[in-house]
């Protein structure tokens, strides 16, 4: 049973060939070899989503498997059912899971675990992996590398967040510097393992909580929304916090070479203006695109011994 849960779990070799192979599929033609044919995938989502449920349900599709899918008022979950015995369920029956929850990572572990079969996190509350892959393999596929580079990251220390210092944990000599709301940064723990990470390949991280201090010369601009999916501001004047992390023109102005990058979707007015989202520096939509690609350089990685059940 393998599936893909965490960025951690995943070997930094296989985890680059993911990357790679993501940012290669836009570029090829379909058809896809149907390396998922007559498997079926569950595709529950218990909270919104626009590009992580379309890009995995495509790529399933194109892959030559078949869907169910489940939106958050319809498992039994709801009525009192438990994790474990959901996940008995879905592996009686299925070849494979893509959820997203709000929930803890260790509910994904549970369902892989009763269930013995391949769960892809399309998002829990600590880490949003699938985001990391497509993140990196938009910077390959603008730059032709990840290794060398310099991302400012401008918003709160997100699922998001966390994902991209992981897998730019992966890579060398990248400089990543998350510029952070005051109450609203990276776990302290979390920030620490990346930085004992990234120095065994020379990447360093730095977190700030004033963006007019950061003196890097950023290749990349990267923003996410204020308000992260299925989560909750604990104060009311919030909004006060975020306003000096507002990515416009005058921002981008003062990093001339970076391209703007965001994980979508957003609110224009918010963390960023749209002259900047929508600006001839902004590879956001790319990127977004590239959620397909990593969709099914996953799917692939998942059932990548062909013929044979991922189970
Ligand atoms: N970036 C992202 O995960 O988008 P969705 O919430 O639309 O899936």
């Amino acid at each position: 049973m393998v599936g893909f849960l965490s960025l951690d779990d995943v070997d930094t070799d296989e985890l680059h060939k993911i990357v790679g192979r993501s940012a290669t599929v836009l570029d090829q033609p379909d058809p896809l070899e149907k390396r998922l044919s007559g498997k079926v995938l569950g595709v529950y989502f218990a909270k919104t989503s626009t590009r992580t449920r379309t890009a995995f349900s495509t790529a399933a599709l194109r892959l030559g498997a078949s869907i169910v899918q489940y939106g958050p008022g319809d498992l039994q979950l709801n009525t009192g059912e438990s994790l474990h015995d959901t996940g008995r369920m879905f592996g009686a029956m299925l070849d494979g899971l893509v959820m997203r929850t709000a929930g803890p990572l260790e509910d994904m572990r549970v369902v892989a675990r009763s269930g013995g079969l391949p769960v892809v996190n399309a998002m829990a509350a600590q880490e949003h992996p699938t985001q990391g892959v497509c993140d990196a393999a938009a910077m390959l596929r603008h730059f032709g590398r990840v290794d060398g580079l310099s991302v400012l990251y401008v918003g709160e220390g997100n699922n998001t967040a966390v994902a991209l210092g992981k897998i730019l944990s992966t890579y060398r000599d990248v400089t990543v510097v998350f510029a952070t709301p005051k109450g609203y940064g990276l776990d302290a723990a979390l920030l620490d393992s990346l930085r004992e990470k990234g120095a065994e390949s020379g990447t360093r991280f730095v977190e700030t909580h004033d963006l007019d201090t950061v003196d890097i010369t950023a290749d990349v601009v990267y923003t996410t929304r204020w308000q992260t999916t299925g989560t909750a501001k604990p104060s009311a004047d919030w909004r006060e916090d975020f306003r000096p992390f507002h990515v416009d023109d005058e921002v981008m102005a003062r990093w001339p070479e970076a391209v703007f990058m965001h994980d979508l979707p957003a609110h224009r007015g918010d963390e960023v203006k749209g002259s900047v989202l929508d600006g001839d520096r902004s590879i956001a939509w790319e990127q977004a695109r590239m959620k397909y690609g990593s969709a099914v350089a996953i799917l692939e990685w998942i059932y990548r011994d062909s013929g044979q059940s991922a189970r």
